[in-house]
């Protein structure tokens, strides 16, 4: 699979604090990838550099095979809708759609019209008369209808409601599944898009802590519950991210995957297994502070 962005020994630092810290990651095309992790670990700051924004202090940075910076050819391939998205105060809902039009190779106008219909949004009203949910909308419909080959939403919904979000949601899915692209959604509602994502990178105090398969992932931990003296007997010798005991009861959440059959054993000593999402999985890792990266 092609790769779309190489990175190499990357490092960027604000002042003397260094918030991107020597990191290595390769991004393929037509994928969907989650870009996670707490405040401040350093998300948006590897948006702008791979959006040459920002220059890093150290390291290789190639987009479509070549250094972005100043590069035409490379950024007219990139839609990068950020979290406060600032348009023209004067600019009507329409206005920004037609000038996003003439910014996008790929850009379907009918495509951003119907997508302006089920997100409800006024095409005559000025943008500054938007609400913060209504603002977000049009980042998201022009997100969406660039069809740009390296699209990336960085927390694109701020104040978008409930079923405005599950729009985006079934809309990235279904229009990625007829035009295949390189989709990076950073957000911290990591369950809500756990299903729509192929890919999962996390990204901690500038370090890169988990490149890694979705799915691989989710099947990655799993949790116990039984009587304490069982499941203490349980995972002795086995890797414990988390572990919590109420009375005579204990519950306790393993990394093994369904190859290492912790699962089944667990099953057979009459102890309750259940999954654990992937939000719970990635807070118990960056909490814990894994040492290196979890790859693929
Ligand atoms: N312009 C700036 N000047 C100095 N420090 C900055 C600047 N922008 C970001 N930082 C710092 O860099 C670190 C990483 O910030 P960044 O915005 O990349 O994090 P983030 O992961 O996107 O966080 P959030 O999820 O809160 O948006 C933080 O410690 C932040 O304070």
């Amino acid at each position: 699979m092609t790769k779309i962005i190489d990175i190499q020994q990357l490092s960027m630092k604000y002042d003397d604090s260094k918030v991107i810290d020597d990191i290595n990651l390769s991004i393929k095309e037509d994928k969907i990838y989650g870009l996670l992790g707490r405040n401040g670990a350093g998300k948006t700051t590897l948006m702008k550099l791979i959006t040459a924004q920002i220059f890093s202090t150290n390291g290789e940075l190639k987009v479509f095979g070549q250094h972005p910076y100043e590069n035409q050819q490379v950024l007219e391939k990139i839609c990068f809708i950020k979290e406060s998205q600032k348009y023209p105060d004067n600019y009507r809902v329409r206005d920004v759609i037609e000038v996003s039009a003439s910014l996008f190779e790929n850009w379907d106008h009918d495509y951003a019209v119907s997508l302006v219909k089920e997100f409800d949004l006024p095409l005559k009203k000025r943008m500054k008369k938007l609400s913060r949910g209504m603002h977000s909308a049009v980042g998201i419909i022009i997100g969406l209808a660039s069809r740009a080959p390296l699209t990336i939403f960085d927390e694109p919904y701020l104040g978008l409601d409930a079923v405005a979000r599950k729009i985006f949601y079934d809309q990235l899915i279904e229009d990625f599944g007829n035009h295949p692209r390189t989709i990076i959604l950073s957000t911290h509602l990591i369950d809500e898009v756990s299903n729509l994502l192929e890919h999962v990178i996390v990204i901690d105090r500038g370090k890169i802590i988990i490149d890694r398969d979705a799915e691989e992932l989710r099947g990655l931990a799993y949790t116990v519950t039984g009587l304490a003296a069982q499941v203490k007997s349980f995972v002795k010798g086995k890797e414990v991210i988390q572990e919590e005991r109420m009375g005579g009861t204990m519950t306790a959440t393993l990394i093994g995957d369904e190859k290492s059959m912790g699962q089944s054993t667990a099953k057979q000593c009459g102890l309750e297994v259940s999954p654990v999402s992937l939000q719970q999985l990635i807070v118990y890792l960056t909490k814990s502070g894994i040492k290196g990266v979890m790859s693929s």
